[in-house]
C-alpha cells in the first residue's frame, strides 16, 4: 500500500524542511512577493490527496474546466462518468480485498451527488479512483470528459478528505493560500481570497495560527477553506463535515450548496450521515457493503434548500428512501424523495 493510496502523510516535512516554524517563504528579491516555499513543494505530490485541489507547479493560472493542459477546448460533458468500475487490492494474494465491483455512475455538471453506505463498502475508494490516486483493475473513469489522469494534471477538481493534512509550519491563511501560490497568483490576491475563505469558514480570528494549535474540527475548516480557495469545477469530498459540531456543520452545508449554485460546481461528496446525504444533494447513491456496489440512486427533489427545509416532510420523505435502500429494502419505482410530498400538496 503507498502513500499515494492511502492518502496518508506519515511525514509532512521532507528532508530540509523547517519544523520548527521557521520562515515559510522565499522571498523573490525581484519581485517582493513571497513565493512557495522549498519545503512545502516538495510534498505537494505526498499531501495531494488531502491538499484541497493543490496546483501541480508549472500550469499556473490555466483555466481548469476550460481546457486541457495542452490548451484544446474541452467539449462539456458529465463531471464524473464511471462505467463497469472495479477496484481489487492486493490481488492474488491472501490479504485480497475486493473494494468495488461494476460500478456505473454518471455526476452531472452542477450536480451534488453523495456516496453514502456502510463502512469498508468502497466509498473513499470510488473517489480516490475518481482523483486518480489509485487506479481501477476494470472499468474507466473519466472525469470532464478526460482520463482520471489527465484531469489531474488539468487541475480538474478540489480534495477535501478526511484528514486535514495542512502544513503545519505553515500559519492557517498560508495553508489556504498554498494552492493560489501554486497557481501564481499575486500575494495581494492570495491574501484576499485567503481572508475570504478564512471568512467563510468561520475562521477569520485563527488565520496566524498554527494547525497545532487548532481543534480537530477547526484543521478540517481549513482545509474546506483551501480545497475552495481555487473555485474548482469539481469538488471531491470525504466526510469532510464529519468532525464538526452539528451547528458548524449545518452552516458549512449550506455554504457549500451557496458556493456550488454559485459557480456551478459539480460535487462527490462521501458522507455517512443520511440527512446530510439528503440535504445537500441532486441524489444519493446507496452502496451495498464490500464489494462495493450502488444498490440504488435515490433523487432527491426539495428545491431551494431554507430554514424550512429540514422539518419539511418531503426532508424527512427523503431520509427515509435513503435508510429503506441501506437496510436493502426493495427498490420501489416512486417518484424522487420530495415530489410525491409535493404533488399531494403536502405542507414543507
Ligand atoms: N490501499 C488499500 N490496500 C488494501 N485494501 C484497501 C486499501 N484501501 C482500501 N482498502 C480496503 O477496501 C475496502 C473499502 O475501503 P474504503 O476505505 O474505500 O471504504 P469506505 O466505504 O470509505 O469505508 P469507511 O466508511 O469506513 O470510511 C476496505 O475493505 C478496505 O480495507
Amino acid at each position: 500500500m503507498t502513500e499515494m493510496e492511502t492518502g496518508a502523510v506519515t511525514d509532512p516535512a521532507p528532508a530540509g524542511a523547517v519544523t520548527d516554524r521557521a520562515p515559510d517563504a522565499v522571498t523573490d528579491p525581484a519581485e517582493g512577493e513571497a513565493v512557495v516555499d522549498r519545503a512545502a513543494e516538495a510534498v505537494i505530490d505526498r499531501v495531494m490527496p488531502s491538499t484541497g485541489g493543490v496546483i501541480p507547479k508549472g500550469r499556473a493560472g490555466r483555466a481548469a474546466s476550460a481546457s486541457t493542459a495542452s490548451g484544446r477546448p474541452v467539449e462539456p460533458g458529465p463531471a464524473v462518468e464511471l462505467a463497469g468500475v472495479a477496484k481489487v487490492f492486493n490481488a492474488g494474494r491472501p490479504d485480497e480485498v475486493t473494494a468495488l465491483d461494476g460500478v456505473d455512475l454518471t455526476v452531472g455538471r452542477g450536480e451534488f451527488v453523495s456516496l453514502i453506505g456502510p463502512s469498508g463498502c468502497g466509498k473513499s475508494t470510488l473517489l480516490r479512483l475518481v482523483a486518480d490516486l489509485v487506479p481501477p483493475t476494470g472499468g474507466t473513469v473519466r472525469v470532464a470528459d478526460r482520463s482520471a489522469r489527465q484531469a489531474r494534471r488539468d487541475l480538474a477538481y478540489g480534495i477535501a478528505f478526511q484528514q486535514a493534512g495542512l502544513l503545519d509550519w505553515r500559519t492557517v491563511a498560508r495553508n489556504v493560500e498554498l494552492p493560489l501560490e501554486l497557481r501564481g497568483l499575486s500575494r495581494r490576491d492570495r491574501q484576499g481570497k485567503a481572508r475570504e475563505m478564512l471568512e467563510l469558514v468561520g475562521l477569520a480570528d485563527f488565520a496566524g495560527h498554527y494547525p497545532d494549535q487548532l481543534s480537530g474540527g477547526m484543521q478540517q475548516r481549513v482545509a474546506i477553506a483551501r480545497a475552495l480557495a481555487v473555485d474548482p469545477p469539481l469538488l471531491l469530498m470525504d466526510e469532510p463535515f464529519g468532525a464538526l459540531d452539528e451547528m458548524t456543520r449545518e452552516r458549512l452545508q449550506d455554504e457549500l450548496l451557496r458556493i456550488c449554485a454559485r459557480k456551478g460546481t459539480s460535487a462527490l461528496f462521501v458522507t455517512h450521515s443520511i440527512p446530510e446525504a439528503v440535504y445537500l444533494s441532486d441524489r444519493v447513491v446507496v452502496m451495498s457493503a464490500r464489494p462495493g456496489r450502488i444498490v440504488e440512486i435515490v433523487g432527491v427533489e426539495l428545491g431551494e434548500r431554507t430554514e424550512a427545509t429540514r422539518q419539511s416532510a418531503a426532508f424527512f420523505a427523503g431520509i427515509t428512501r435513503v435508510r429503506e435502500a441501506l437496510r436493502g429494502t426493495p427498490a420501489r419505482s416512486a417518484p424522487p424523495a420530495g415530489a410525491d410530498q409535493a404533488a399531494a400538496g403536502a405542507p414543507a
